[in-house]
């Protein structure tokens, strides 16, 4: 019995077996090895609120694996449905997922993330009290994290902001020492890369397009579909606008809406500022999450959250392409239905890694102290990520599998290597 409801971890679990098939590895304690967290820690956070109360968090950091360098991987504050036992299951899962993201890229570092729960944007946190938090979290992460052990970066509801404060907060528990390397995703100012803060949807983008080409679906006018509406989605929806692209659809937690006729990304930024919500824009219609994912589109970009396309949802998708810019959406189940209606779907490891690729980038440039420019940055991750779209593809066809297994399976195959190198001790 799952220990959650849908546990997202037991879906990583199952993405792992299912590439060990692949790849022939048979070994029960060589699998246990690469489904299970090298360590998962959970703790409190006291923080003393604005009222005067003294409030305990629950945080948490997933170390996944490490074989291939340092943990690595984003910190998110949320509040999911199934509580802080989901929330558990959920950073061992997204921790996976971060290993095989890197590994895909075949970037030197490996899986981790982080987490409190907390949903700083329904309760009103003050800044007072989320800096608190913050530093309260980087100070119980203190002594397993570092540059050349477990380097964090943003993810739901955390910002460079928050990334600084941890920097800050480490380096002073440190001698007082300049530490830009423990952490990505910081403000440019003080030690970030140019094009983080595009990366994850840049890199969303690159991957439809190598996909638009291999299906030689036209960008002019391919009509996309976004769910959510944060830092991923709305960077993929920009840079596929650029691409040619027109959007018809978005979404944020308060619903979503379809808009027949296109809307302009800037346009629909500038509602969502001032409204708070994507609801309302002129011309729209609101429609239920169903309806928008089975919209009829060419491009789907999930970029929301986990566990949203179930079977009886991808039954009735309508797009061509799925690119997952959110780590999860996918239900296991749903895949086969995908891909036997020749849906082309980028899995979340691949079409979500221009912002690991950036961080990494960034960890670079922290680590060398000399920053390059924004299209030497952008231009290395493209690179990068088209050459792990182009493996994956041809992994793909050779093997008649879907491009999730494909990912998978090479990026499993490139941690077992280094393990084999590496090999244990003690
Ligand atoms: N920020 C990054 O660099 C990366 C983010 N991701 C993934 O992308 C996804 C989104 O993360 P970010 O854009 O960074 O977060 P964000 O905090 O910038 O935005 C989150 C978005 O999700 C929306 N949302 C929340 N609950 C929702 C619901 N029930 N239905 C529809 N929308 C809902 C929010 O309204 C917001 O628009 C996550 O799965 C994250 O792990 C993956 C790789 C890197
Ligand atoms: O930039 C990073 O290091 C990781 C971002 C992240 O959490 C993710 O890719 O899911």
């Amino acid at each position: 019995m799952a220990l959650v409801e849908n546990d997202p971890f037991e879906n990583s679990r199952k993405q792992v077996h299912d590439a060990c098939d692949l790849l022939d590895i048979t070994d029960k304690g060589m699998r246990e090895y690469l489904v299970m967290p090298n360590r998962v820690l959970r703790f409190k956070i006291p923080v003393m609120m604005d009222d005067g109360n003294l409030r305990i968090f629950t945080g948490f950091r997933s170390q996944h694996n490490n074989d291939k360098g340092p943990y690595k991987g984003g910190i998110r504050y949320f509040n999911p449905k199934g509580g802080v036992e989901y929330m558990e299951r959920e950073v061992m899962a997204l921790s996976s997922w971060m290993t095989w993201k890197c590994a895909i890229l075949d970037l030197p570092l490996g899986g981790g993330k982080g987490a409190v729960y907390v949903n700083p944007k329904e309760e009103k946190i003050s800044a007072g009290e989320k800096e608190r938090i913050t530093r309260r979290f980087a100070y119980m992460l203190s002594e397993v994290i570092g540059p050349e052990k477990d380097i964090p970066a943003p993810d739901v509801y955390t910002t460079g902001k928050e990334m600084i404060q941890i920097m800050d907060t480490f380096g002073k528990l440190n001698g007082n020492r300049y530490t830009p390397g423990v952490i990505t995703g910081k403000p440019v100012p003080v030690g970030g890369s140019l094009a983080r803060n595009v990366a994850t949807g840049l890199g969303s983008a690159y991957c439809t397009r190598e996909a638009a080409k291999t299906l030689k679906i036209p960008l002019k006018g391919a009509k996309v579909v976004l769910q959510g509406f944060g830092n991923a989605s709305t960077y993929a929806g920009i840079y596929l606008e650029k691409m040619g692209c027109k959007v018809i659809g978005a979404s944020d937690s308060k619903g979503s809406v379809l808009v027949p006729a296109g809307f302009k990304m800037d346009k629909m930024m500038e509602h969502k500022s001032k409204k708070g919500t994507v609801v309302g824009y002129p011309g729209s219609k609101k429609v239920t999450a169903a309806e928008l994912l089975t919209a009829k589109c060419d491009i789907l970009v999930p970029g929301a959250l986990e566990n949203q396309i179930d079977a009886k949802i991808a039954a009735k998708l309508q797009c061509k392409i799925i690119t997952e810019a959110a780590n999860g959406p996918t239900f296991p189940e749903a895949d086969p239905i995908i891909f036997k209606k020749k849906i082309l779907l980028i899995p979340d490891i691949l079409a979500n890694s221009g912002g690991v690729c950036i961080s990494y980038l960034e960890w670079v440039q922290n680590n060398q102290g000399y920053y390059w420019s924004f299209d030497d940055v952008a231009g290395k991750m493209e690179t990068t990520i088209v050459r792990g779209f182009k493996a994956s593809y041809e992994f793909a066809k050779k093997h008649k599998v879907d491009m999730r297994k494909a990912s998978m399976a090479i990026a499993v195959d490139r941690v077992v290597k280094a393990f084999e190198h590496r090999g244990l001790w003690p």
